[in-house]
């Protein structure tokens, strides 16, 4: 049942703990839509070529810096891209002079521009070791890329092939499972007491893969990992509102253009960025638990990530539906904004 009771809310400034900013005219053009609401991200750098060097972080951050709108304080939090080839020191060196806050594993063919990720686990131990030693954490799309694992099983399967056996080897490595999907990546978290946490997308929340298929297929609710059935939704949502500190918020506001997504392969991503908060407020009004949006936004990400929390806050407004623009438009082409499929109503106070 709603919170009908409460039509205002404040709460610590928001972070997203996982986003795709992109470069160049689609940087300039995605950004605002992040730094109106949240105080820091960890910037994906799955980047064409990606970000792989405390060299290629100090250029990428620098871009985004120069890219942000006249009076916006945001800190884009770096991640590098973990290669075969990755240099041990170099990451060391990264994280200590404050450049990169996570390093990121992409398996080799899991998602959108995934191709420099890894293949042979045992090539990048010697960085995972480094990132234990000094309490780096490692960020992980958890899905296996094996043509013959059916693409909704591919969560769980890299749960047990993958990331149980990288923790056995590397117990110290602290890791989070980014947009997870499945009650199976819910309950592992919940049974794991050390070094693991995950985050929740805001469109995982809300889509379940009826929305992707069924009436017609909806390339724009198309993302990875896929949304699965919807026992899997509320279990997201149950993790999500439950305070948890192991469950946060990652939007992994995925941007392209309606082009690159309306084709025979359309790319996977969805475009949550300007509508996010009003979405989550909508899903913690409508289980009860407004309460516990802070702790999922603003309280457990830094934690986790042992940063302080915002002092600054933000207030949501319960009233008429709020409008939003159905695209934002960039000198690449329109990107369309997540639809949730109904009204919005927690309009987010400037
Ligand atoms: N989530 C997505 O569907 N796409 C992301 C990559 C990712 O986070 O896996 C992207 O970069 O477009
Ligand atoms: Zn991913
Ligand atoms: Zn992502």
């Amino acid at each position: 049942m709603p919170d009908r009771k409460i039509t205002s809310l404040t709460i610590r400034r928001p972070d997203d703990w996982h986003l795709h900013l992109r470069d160049g005219a689609m940087l300039r053009a995605v950004l605002p839509e992040t730094t109106r609401h949240f105080a820091r991200a960890i910037v994906m750098p799955n980047l064409v070529p990606p970000v792989v060097t405390a060299n290629d972080a100090v250029k990428y951050r620098t871009r985004i810096l120069a890219a942000l709108p006249e009076g916006a304080t945001f800190t884009p939090l770096m991640t590098l891209y973990l290669t075969e080839e990755t240099d041990p020191e170099d990451v060391r060196t990264a994280h200590q002079a404050g450049i990169a806050t996570a390093v990121k594993l992409y398996p080799a063919g899991a998602t959108t521009n995934s191709a420099s990720g890894v293949r042979d686990f045992e090539k990048v131990r010697p960085v995972l070791e480094v990132m234990a030693e000094i309490g780096m954490p490692l960020c992980v799309h958890g899905e296996v890329t094996d043509s013959d694992i059916d693409i909704f099983d591919r969560e769980p399967v890299f749960i047990d092939k993958v990331l149980k056996p990288l923790r056995k080897k590397v117990p110290d490595l602290r890791i989070v499972m980014e947009h997870v999907t499945t009650q199976d990546a819910v309950d592992y978290v919940r049974d794991t007491h050390k070094n693991l946490a995950a985050t929740i997308t805001t469109h995982h929340l809300i889509i379940n893969r009826n929305h992707i298929l069924a009436g017609g297929i909806k390339p724009h609710y198309y993302c990875l990992p896929v949304a699965k059935r919807e026992a899997h939704r509320v279990a997201l949502v149950q993790a999500a509102i439950s305070g948890d500190p192991r469950f946060f918020l990652g939007t992994d506001s995925a941007p392209h253009t309606d082009p690159a997504k309306l084709q025979t392969c359309g790319c996977a991503g969805i475009f949550t960025a300007p509508n996010t908060m009003s979405c989550l407020a909508e899903v913690f009004d409508a289980a009860g638990q407004l309460k516990k949006l802070e702790a999922f936004t603003s309280l457990n990400g830094p934690k986790f990530y042992r940063l302080p929390p915002n002092e600054d806050t933000i207030t949501l407004q319960k009233g008429d539906p709020v409008s939003y623009p159905a695209h934002i438009d960039t000198e690449d082409g329109p990107v369309t904004v997540f639809d949730p499929g109904f009204d919005l109503h927690w309009h987010v106070q400037s």
